[in-house]
């Protein structure tokens, strides 16, 4: 029996229950806000941040998304997000990766103030997470297993295969898996035989970033797959890592792209600047 598990679908029912959360937050005269820094003018990032703002419309918070050219020197970025750390109206920021390569991305993520850092990059909260006391958590990753809970798949006790070692993904991820009680291995590009391992996983997550990357001879008969990636095909159609048609075959249970994880990442993005915003009650 194969599941498809439609992030769109558990994203737009969980939209409901937040919205009136915000309205309940405004009656309190607390109105939730969140500023995206965007960098630059690259497709992806584009579309990921027009996304965001609809989602952030509809919920009715504050949203801002605050742009600047590519040529943006490193002193400017920073000190635009001195003045949010600063700015009592603000509750959440981001700043949406990646950056050009003439700034340094570590600093800027750095600069981020922990309780307004809403993707949770921030050391201190990477290290809240490693430690088994999260506070705000990386959206991609939150959002998969909100969407493997909401799926009545719990990690517990099984072996979990996460291939990729991102900052923004994989290893957040693991720390998450781990937190849940999961058996984790975390492969990547150095691994060496990445199917004798992927075919172990109960739980398998792609976030590499190439299409066609899992096929069905690396996955085990039954296993949950979650694709991460967001990649375009050689017809310039959004695709994931996993080969959808090959591997349906053999997985009990899978996320297809578009409609998998990408709208998760946003609801955990918006549940979280909500999170952050009702400490101001
Ligand atoms: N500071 C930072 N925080 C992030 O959360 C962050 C980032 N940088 N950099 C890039 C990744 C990627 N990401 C996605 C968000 C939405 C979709 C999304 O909405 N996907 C839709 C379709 C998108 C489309 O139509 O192309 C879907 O999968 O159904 C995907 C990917 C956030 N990221």
């Amino acid at each position: 029996m194969f599941k498809l598990i439609s992030g769109k679908a558990i994203a737009q029912k969980r939209q409901e229950d937040l919205r009136l959360e915000v309205e309940n937050l405004k009656n309190k005269g607390v109105t939730p806000s969140l500023r995206v820094i965007l960098v630059g003018h690259s497709g992806p990032s584009e579309i990921y941040v027009r996304n965001k703002k609809r989602r952030a419309e509809e919920l009715g918070l504050d949203f801002e998304l605050i742009r600047f050219d590519e040529t943006v020197t490193e002193q400017e970025l920073i000190a635009s997000i001195e003045s949010l750390n600063q700015d009592q109206t603000v509750d959440a920021m981001l700043v949406q990766l990646p950056l050009p390569k003439h700034i340094d991305e570590e600093k800027v993520v750095q600069t981020v103030s922990p309780y307004k850092d809403v993707d949770g990059f921030s050391p201190i909260n990477f290290g809240y997470l490693w430690q088994n006391n999260p506070n705000v958590i990386p959206s991609t990753a939150g959002g998969i297993m909100t969407l493997l809970e909401e799926s009545e798949i719990n990690p517990a006790s099984k072996h979990v295969v996460i291939v990729g070692r991102s900052n923004i993904v994989g290893r957040p991820l693991g720390a998450l898996m781990l937190n849940a009680d999961a058996t984790v291995t975390m492969a990547h590009s150095k691994t060496k035989d990445l199917k004798s391992i992927t075919k172990q996983a109960d739980i398998l997550i792609s976030a590499v970033g190439k299409a066609h990357f899992i096929t069905a001879d690396m996955v085990k008969k039954g296993a949950t797959v979650i694709d991460v990636g967001m990649n375009r095909d050689e017809n310039d159609k959004l695709v994931g890592d996993v080969d959808f048609d090959d591997v349906s075959e053999v997985a009990g249970a899978m996320t297809p792209v578009p409609g998998g994880v990408g709208p998760m990442t946003i609801l955990t993005l918006m549940e979280q600047t909500i999170e952050i915003a009702k400490k101001r009650v």
